[in-house]
């Protein structure tokens, strides 16, 4: 059985089961269940705190966990990162309120208020300054209002929070982040349901991405139509019962779909119809 530790609460935890839903592996109906065995896929589901996910991976307690990079760096834990997922984006970013600091050269001296210790006390050191690090676990842009810090470095996504906090950003971002498997580090046994968890995985990514596209075009065009609908490594291209014309089917990226409607049909293609992909394996 593979063992992987997936987030029991928290903004990772319900794109992770949506995500490993979609890519067919059983998940949780009630929230307190914590430990699910689906047998069907020899998988068992260790739901967990996010940030103790590292800890277990990077222990070799658990084979695989699905987790945040900023959480995974903070932890120190040795484990590494082996593949992106694209949720959960978010940046680590110094703020304090306006007019009173605005680079990381003026931190000496001062209190910084984060739930990323390890990451802050890291970067800190990395620009030679010295400053005392207060670890709150949330909620930290009100340390600021009630004094326990002059500065804080904290997730940002959209920026609302800061706002409302009347708080502004200091300098470039800490980290970028967004959701992770990770594995212990160094730990490239090649196992094979390792290898078939990220390929479907993988599967759900490109299901997400691309639709299907498929169109007439007439022959003498179907050079110059291919080239604005290229697929991931060649279109099929199909003879139609009309000689003149052929059919064209390729991969389109989602965010593309519509302008390569357009530019087809000006281009003379008709019956353009893109339809949705469930699952893949490349
Ligand atoms: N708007 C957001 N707020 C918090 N975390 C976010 C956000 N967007 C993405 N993330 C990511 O989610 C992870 C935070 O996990 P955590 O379990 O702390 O979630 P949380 O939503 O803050 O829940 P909690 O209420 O337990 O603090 C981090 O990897 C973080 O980068
Ligand atoms: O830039 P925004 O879109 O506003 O999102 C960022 C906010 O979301 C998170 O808070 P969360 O709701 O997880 O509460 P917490 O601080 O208690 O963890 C994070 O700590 C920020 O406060
Ligand atoms: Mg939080």
């Amino acid at each position: 059985m593979l063992r992987i530790a997936v987030p029991n609460k928290g903004s990772l935890s319900e794109p992770a089961s949506a995500m490993l839903h979609e890519a067919g592996y059983r998940q949780r109906k009630d929230r307190r269940e914590l430990v699910l065995i689906d047998a069907n896929n020899e998988v068992e589901f260790f739901f967990l705190r996010p940030r103790d996910i590292a800890v277990y991976v990077g222990s070799g307690k658990l084979d695989i966990g699905i987790t945040g990079r900023d959480l995974l760096l903070d932890s120190g834990a040795e484990a590494e990162e082996i593949k992106q997922l694209g949720f959960a984006g978010s940046t680590l970013r110094y703020a304090a309120r306006p007019g009173t600091v605005t680079d990381v050269s003026q931190f000496d001296g001062l209190s910084i208020a984060t739930s990323f210790p390890g990451v802050v006390r890291a970067h800190l050191a990395e620009h030679g300054v010295q400053a005392s690090v207060v670890r709150l676990d949330g909620a930290v842009e009100t340390a600021i209002s009630l004094g326990v810090a002059e500065v804080i470095a904290d997730v940002v996504e959209t920026g609302t929070t800061l706002r409302q906090a009347g708080l502004e950003i200091i300098s470039a971002p800490i980290l970028e982040s967004e959701a992770v498997v990770i594995r212990r580090r160094g730990d490239d046994r090649a196992e094979p349901k390792v290898e078939q968890f990220l390929r479907r995985l993988q599967g759900v990514l490109v299901a997400r991405r691309y639709v299907m596209m498929d169109y007439d075009i007439r022959a003498e065009l179907v050079e110059k139509a291919v080239a604005l609908t290229p697929g991931l490594e060649s279109p099929t291209v199909s003879p139609l019962h009309d000689q003149g014309w052929v059919a064209v089917r390729s991969m389109v990226p989602v965010r593309d779909a519509q302008r390569v409607m357009d530019d087809l049909y000006d281009m003379g293609a008709r019956a353009i119809l893109t339809t949705g992909i469930h699952a893949a394996r490349l």
